[in-house]
């Protein structure tokens, strides 16, 4: 008899969030505090165009003012910068974001650096990652970036409790592979992390090992074997004949414990504690 893992169901737990956020961004403007994420996209690429609409309709649905600022792909940085700090002096931005990947010509981490800390919604400017790297048992104050965040979050809010478990991280983008570990070994979390990256050479080894895997290579199935009973978050996303496909072999679905599915886990979740960042930032402006 073979057992199904049970899913880590983020479309639903990123429901369940956005009801709660929209009580609190009700709260803000009954005493006067306007709630906007803004979003910066560069080019015409399908898949980000797609992404950050979403990212507005999430907004509507929860209150939350949206300023959209589309780019042609010959925007030249400097163009770019210029919005940027325009963004960061409108008042009714409160967070915002610049669509990730952009065009060649342009220097990423540059345009991170120019946005105003407290106005990254995505938790990516180098300083707000520098704090998590700081910070290792205070409450954090500053925005934490969104899919580390939605992966907590999500196993969180399913009682699953990370306290010396043993978590394999693949992946070592700057959006989810490095911060994630950061995020799993504060002392609220406690967790022990493994990131294992292209050049590891004993992957098959520590996935027989790892209690939780968080699966952010972004190749199609290429995670193949588990511990029986482990708990595998799907984050990667590639396109197979254009379907949205994760990192996870579904075969592992008879071996896990519990599985964030891709599509309807991992991803949710993140827009959700995007969200999250701009109705936090909100709430420090309105306490200041
Ligand atoms: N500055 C920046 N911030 C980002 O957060 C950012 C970015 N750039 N660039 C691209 C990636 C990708 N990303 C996703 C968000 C939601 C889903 C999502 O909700 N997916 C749905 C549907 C997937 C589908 O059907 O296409 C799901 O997983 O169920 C996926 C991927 C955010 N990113």
């Amino acid at each position: 008899m073979s057992v199904s893992a049970r899913i880590l169901d983020g479309k639903a737990t990123a429901a369940t969030i956005k009801q709660e956020l929209t009580e609190r961004v009700a709260k803000l403007k009954a005493a006067g505090h306007s709630t906007g994420l803004g979003t910066i996209l560069v080019g015409n690429d399908p898949g980000s165009a797609w992404y950050v609409g979403g990212k507005h309709k999430d907004c509507a649905e929860v209150g939350i003012e949206s300023i959209r600022v589309d780019l042609p792909e010959e925007t030249t940085q400097d163009e770019l910068l210029a919005k940027v700090r325009e963004l960061n002096e409108n008042p009714d931005c409160t967070g915002y974001i610049v669509q990730l990947p952009l065009p060649n010509h342009i220097d990423q981490d540059v345009i991170l650096e120019a946005m105003d800390p407290a106005k990254d919604a995505d938790g990516l400017h180098p300083m707000n990652l520098g704090r998590l790297v700081a910070n290792v048992n205070r409450p954090m104050t500053s925005p934490l970036p969104c899919t580390p965040l939605g992966c907590v979050e999500l196993l969180a809010r399913h009682d699953i409790d990370l306290t010396g478990k043993h978590v394999l991280v693949v992946g070592r983008g700057v959006t989810i592979g490095r911060p994630v570990g950061l995020l799993l070994t504060r002392r609220d979390v406690n967790a022990t992390v493994t990131l294992a990256h292209t050049g590891t050479t004993n992957l098959d080894e520590l996935l027989a090992q790892a209690d939780v895997v968080i699966a952010a290579a972004g190749s199609a199935h290429m995670i193949k074997t588990a511990k029986p009973g482990a708990i595998l978050l799907d984050v990667g996303v590639s396109r197979v004949d254009g379907k949205v496909t994760g990192d996870i072999d579904p075969a592992l679905y008879e071996v896990a414990s519990w599985i964030s599915p891709n599509p309807g886990g991992v991803g949710p979740m993140t827009r959700a504690m995007l969200l999250n960042n701009v109705v936090e930032a909100a709430e420090r402006n309105a306490a200041n």
